[in-house]
């Protein structure tokens, strides 16, 4: 059943990147090799990560993608750190991920913002943690609220926000530290189709703009298509599929999803995911 498109799949293959100065010490920002996660069960242990390995390049934008409950999550909160492995070795730009935190930024599903502040205030939380000058702060949150369309709400407290806004907020705070690392764990999943597909490409722009390495979880298998450079497939803690479509960037998300090389390879892997 393998196509064309699926028969271009290289995985772990290498591509060129423009990488900063920061960057060019590792050809590896993430690595996890043989990692097993297993949390205690009632009847035993219960792997939900299992013997998995992973290699992203500096600059890639990975999605991870699978059904609930496969171990997506839990693989992002081993790069972030705040899950150890049961066996196997995680690394991060070549160190331990505990000890990256400053070049990390981590973007759950729900946007997490502090109530009692505006939203320029819940931005500039981002580098309040990294110790920036006040003046500075206000300045960088003020910029990144009008990247992201909010600059009209940069003093409405969070009750006065809708979803998609919030969202944004959020989205600001995690990018005005300015990651190496970009974690998002369903980012995207609370906001309607309408709303989603602005907030996505939105962040596309802003991304574009960057040279961050990104790992995005999803189990919505079309959001992953337009937004990945790398798709990974999971079911039950392994890697079903390692595919990197060649769509070319900048992306316009409406005109992609329409193209026959987008549809063919969405019904492809829908229904491998199946
Ligand atoms: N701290 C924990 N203790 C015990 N079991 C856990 C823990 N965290 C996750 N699990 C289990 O591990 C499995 C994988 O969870 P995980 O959150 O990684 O899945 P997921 O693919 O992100 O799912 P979803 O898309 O629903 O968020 C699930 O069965 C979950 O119940």
């Amino acid at each position: 059943m393998s196509s064309g498109i699926l028969s271009r799949t290289v995985a772990g293959a290498r591509r060129p990147h423009a990488i900063g100065p920061a960057m060019q010490q590792t050809t590896t920002a993430v690595d996890l090799k043989n990692v097993t996660v297993a949390f205690p069960g009632d009847e035993g242990p219960n792997v939900v990560v299992d013997d998995f390995s992973l290699e992203v390049e500096p600059g890639e934008f990975l999605v991870l993608v699978g059904r609930s409950g496969c171990g997506k999550t839990t693989i992002l909160n081993l790069v972030a750190g705040v899950l150890d492995a049961t066996m196997g070795a995680v690394s991060v730009y070549g160190k331990k991920p505990s000890e990256q935190r400053s070049i990390l930024g981590y973007m759950f599903a729900r946007d997490a913002l502090l109530p009692w502040r505006t939203a320029v205030r819940n931005v500039e939380l981002g580098l309040e943690i990294l110790g920036t000058p006040r003046g500075e702060r206000r300045a960088a949150a003020t910029e990144m609220l009008e990247a992201v369309g909010l600059g009209h709400a940069t003093k409405r407290l969070p009750w006065q926000l809708s979803q998609g806004m919030r969202q944004r907020v959020a989205l600001a705070r995690t990018w005005v530290r300015k990651p190496q690392l970009l974690l998002m764990d369903e980012p995207f999943a609370a906001l309607d189709a309408q709303t989603r597909h602005d907030a996505q490409q939105k962040f596309l722009e802003i991304w574009q703009g960057s040279r961050a390495t990104v790992i995005l979880v999803t189990h919505d298998l079309h959001e992953a298509l337009l937004l990945a450079d790398r798709v990974v497939l999971l079911s039950e803690g392994k890697v079903l599929r390692d595919v990197r479509p060649s769509f070319s960037r900048p992306r316009d998300l409406d005109a992609l999803a329409k193209s026959p090389e987008f549809v063919q390879l969405e019904a492809e892997l829908r229904d491998l995911l199946t």
